[in-house]
């Protein structure tokens, strides 16, 4: 493909014809690919080159000479500019479209025949995460909460998150201004100078229950003690901790995790069993809409109440425990060695005796257990953006489970790990199930069945 004679910050009108799975709208100058921010399909645009590689570039839109029926006017652009809501200027009834077609297109190109079904949506697609990360400031000499700029990190302030628990925002300007009072510093990233770099704020979305996290470069905070009670003047602040990470780093929690007051842990609750949860546990951000994915889960597991299951990459245990009643045995495999811990205390608060959870790789454990000739009935996978292992796939072509539920968070890898099990598995259907609407990240699940 010949490269076309444009370069940064030439002017140009666009048509738009697609949209990328990054939300981005797709135009062609010959054949060479644009992708351009905040442009959707069918739209015509003025906009500006920012950046020109080898075979692609990217453009920023100027003004829409010709609107999409689906782009939604009031919103307010700092959601698309910040990346914390990429898509909310589509209408949600098409980034549900968008997120199945992204899955459809990916089977298409990779001759995988696989039956996508319509995605599951919201009712109410907005203020639903129950975890915020808010990255700190000092601006104009005082410490401010808000978001990145995207593919920057310039910090624009920022109140509402749009996503987010109102009660988490809220939680977080009120943290803010404890913090303001008692003249604590915003972080310095330039400088690596400064103090608070991130306040991280989880709530329980059945119990209320609140969390705060004060991730700071240093140690010393003054007036720590005074800031922790007003913190837990909220009678619904359970634990406050104050995360050391002294690294110039985007990583957000460091090493170091000091309680600073209260109990350490918030209880909450999916499909009816209580679950701890410690800061550093990984735990579905979306709480209704885990109910949802979590029994589309269990019900394409098709559990008779004899099976020896296992829920690979098991985190807390959340998905093992849900099903233990309808199996024989369930095993839990989790690499986090903390989260191992959690998945066997929310075994124990549950009174859940036939479920037990073990340390390490998925793709270890099982090459061992098929080794060992250990059966296998059903699989429950939720791995990571990566996938399943190339070794993972042996063992599952040794172990051969009569049943495999995958649960998807990039459509990518689940293509390329169907077409890696097609040969010795069916796939009935793939369901996306909307766990970050507003956003591009796709959830599905699909039930395997051995030939
Ligand atoms: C998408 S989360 C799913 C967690 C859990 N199923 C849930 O619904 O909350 C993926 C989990 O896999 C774990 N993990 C990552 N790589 C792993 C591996 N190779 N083997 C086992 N667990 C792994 C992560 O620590 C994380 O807890």
């Amino acid at each position: 493909m010949d490269k076309p004679n444009i370069k940064k910050n030439d002017k140009l009108e666009l048509t738009i014809n697609d949209l990328s799975y990054e939300g981005k709208g797709v135009a062609k100058v010959d054949d060479f690919t644009l992708f351009v921010d905040n442009a959707l399909p069918d739209e015509t645009v003025n906009a500006v080159i920012t950046k020109v590689g080898k075979s692609y570039g990217f453009a920023r839109t100027l003004d829409i000479i010709k609107k999409s029926p689906h782009r939604v006017e009031d919103v307010d652009n700092v959601y698309v500019r910040t990346g914390i809501a990429p898509l909310s200027h589509l209408a949600y009834s098409q980034q549900l479209l968008f997120k199945q077609h992204q899955i459809e297109t990916g089977y298409q190109k990779a001759h995988l025949d696989v039956k996508v079904n319509e995605t599951l949506g919201m009712e109410d697609p907005f203020h639903y995460r129950n975890k915020a990360q808010v990255p700190v400031r000092q601006i104009d000499g005082k410490l401010t909460t808000g978001f990145y700029r995207r593919h920057s990190h310039e910090l624009i302030p920022m109140e509402d998150f749009l996503i987010q628990d109102a009660k988490i925002d809220a939680e977080i300007l009120r943290v803010r201004d404890i913090l303001r009072k008692y003249k604590v510093k915003g972080y310095d990233e330039e400088n690596h100078k400064g103090q608070i770099r991130t306040i991280m704020v989880r709530r329980a979305y059945y119990t209320g229950e609140i969390m705060v996290v004060l991730v700071s470069r240093v140690r010393d905070i003054s007036h720590y003690k005074d800031i922790t009670n007003e913190i837990l003047a909220n009678p619904d602040v359970k634990s406050v901790y104050l995360n050391i990470n002294e690294k110039q780093t985007n990583v957000i929690l460091g090493k170091e995790m000091l309680l600073l007051g209260g109990s350490g842990y918030i209880d909450d609750e999916i499909l009816g069993h209580t679950y701890r949860i410690s800061p550093r546990s990984f735990y579905q951000v979306n709480p209704t809409q885990t109910q949802r994915l979590y029994q589309l889960a269990i019900d394409k597991a098709d559990l008779k109440g004899n099976e020896t299951v296992v829920d690979a990459y098991s985190g807390i245990g959340t998905i093992g425990l849900s099903l233990a009643d309808k199996a024989k045995k369930v095993t839990g495999i989790e690499v986090i060695k903390d989260a191992v811990e959690d998945a066997k205390r929310n075994a124990d608060i549950n009174g859940i005796k036939n479920a037990d959870f073990v340390v390490g790789k998925t793709e270890y454990v099982l090459n061992d257990w098929a080794k060992d000739k250990k059966k296998v009935d059903v699989l429950m996978v939720d791995p990571p953006r990566k996938g399943l292992a190339a070794s993972l796939i042996d063992s599952i072509h040794n172990i051969k489970p009569k049943r495999i539920v995958y649960i998807s968070c990039n459509p990518a890898t689940l293509t390329r790990d169907l077409k890696a099990l097609s040969d010795i598995y069916d796939m009935t259907d793939t369901t996306p199930v909307d766990m970050f609407p507003m956003t591009n990240h796709i959830e599905s699940v699909t039930q395997l069945n051995l030939k």
